[in-house]
């Protein structure tokens, strides 16, 4: 293995990692909504279109402005409006992981006001097989700390993708049906090799697991066929879990690991200073590479040799990407 150094951001406290998180998950639904100031004003475009402007004047001002723009780039209106209806239909397919993780979206996330929920796909990076209603269910807990909390008056529901909890007694079955809800939402495996989500959030244990893929299961880090598994006994937490595979992970758009507290320093030491160790979050910096970043307060980060980034707040209103 060769030693790719991913981006890693380092920040003093707790509050810092939430803010900065939020910011970029805020930055990669905008560019996989394309919420930038070009389509801004194409959306202003297709408002007018729809007939929801009550000036004629201004109505048939930006249908010329529409036509004028088509024929200037050498398009057709036609090709103009289904861009706009395309652009209206765009949706932000994220990734989220359980643990940690859930507490920094809940501090970080529900205080910003240009979250478009509404507009959100949420899947699981992996679940643990357990009732909803227990602490230990991924899903139940960003149910209770996130999504019960979003006001969806104003922002929009987002479509959120469990696992169906009456297969939580069989693993394999459940892993099967995740597998099946993926494909559905991700376009048909004949027609995609691997789903592509615009963000994958991962947490890191301190022994070394992300998702539910751990580090001393080699048949499951080694998978390379299937997007979601069934794992048994696992060394930690609840024993029977799913996991979405190191493939899926590594085909995101941006894969973004999110790690605090000294507990895990020892852990992160050995990802960054030796990849060839094998542990699951060198595997994806490696297999995700220019696409990876890390969120890592100071105390993870405690005699650690890696350099360190400054976070910069993104301004997407001039984003064009
Ligand atoms: O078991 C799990 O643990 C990892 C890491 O959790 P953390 O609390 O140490 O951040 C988590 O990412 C995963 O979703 C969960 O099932």
């Amino acid at each position: 293995m060769t030693t790719t150094v991913p981006k890693v951001f380092a920040f003093h406290e707790f509050a810092g990692v939430a803010e900065a998180v939020a910011d970029h998950v805020i930055h990669a639904q905008n560019s996989a909504l394309k919420k930038g100031k070009a389509s801004k004003s194409r959306q202003m475009s297709a408002t007018s279109l729809n007939g929801n402007v009550n000036s004629e004047s201004k109505m048939m001002e930006r249908v010329n402005s529409v036509r004028s723009n088509a024929s200037s780039r050498g398009g057709t209106e036609d090709g103009v409006i289904k861009k706009l209806k395309k652009d209206k239909e765009r949706r932000f397919k994220i990734a989220l992981s359980g643990g940690s993780l859930i507490q920094v979206l809940h501090e970080g996330l529900l205080k910003r006001d240009d979250v478009q929920w509404g507009k959100w796909d949420i899947y699981f990076a992996d679940e643990r097989l357990v009732p909803f209603s227990s602490s230990e269910s991924n899903y139940g807990l960003a149910k209770r700390e996130i999504f019960d909390l979003i006001d969806t008056e104003k922002y929009g529901t987002p479509k959120i993708y469990h696992i169906d909890e009456s297969l939580i007694n069989d693993p394999q079955e459940c892993a099967d049906n995740y597998e099946k809800i993926l494909i559905k939402g991700f376009a048909g495996r004949d027609s995609v090799k691997l789903p592509m989500f615009d963000l994958f959030l991962l947490g890191c244990a301190p022994d070394g697991h992300i998702a539910s893929l751990f580090p001393n299961f080699q048949e499951n880090l080694r998978e390379n066929l299937a997007w979601v598994i069934p794992v048994e006994n696992a060394p930690s937490g609840p024993s029977n879990r799913i996991s979405l595979t190191i493939p899926v992970i590594c085909h995101s758009h941006r894969v973004t690991f999110v790690v605090e507290g000294a507990t895990k320093a020892p852990v992160i030491k050995t990802i960054m200073e030796r990849p060839e160790k094998g542990l699951p979050s060198s595997i994806v910096n490696e297999g995700a590479a220019g696409r990876v970043s890390w969120f890592v307060d100071d105390d993870a980060l405690i005699d650690v040799f890696v350099t360190k980034k400054k976070y910069k707040f993104y301004d997407d209103d001039n984003l064009t990407e």
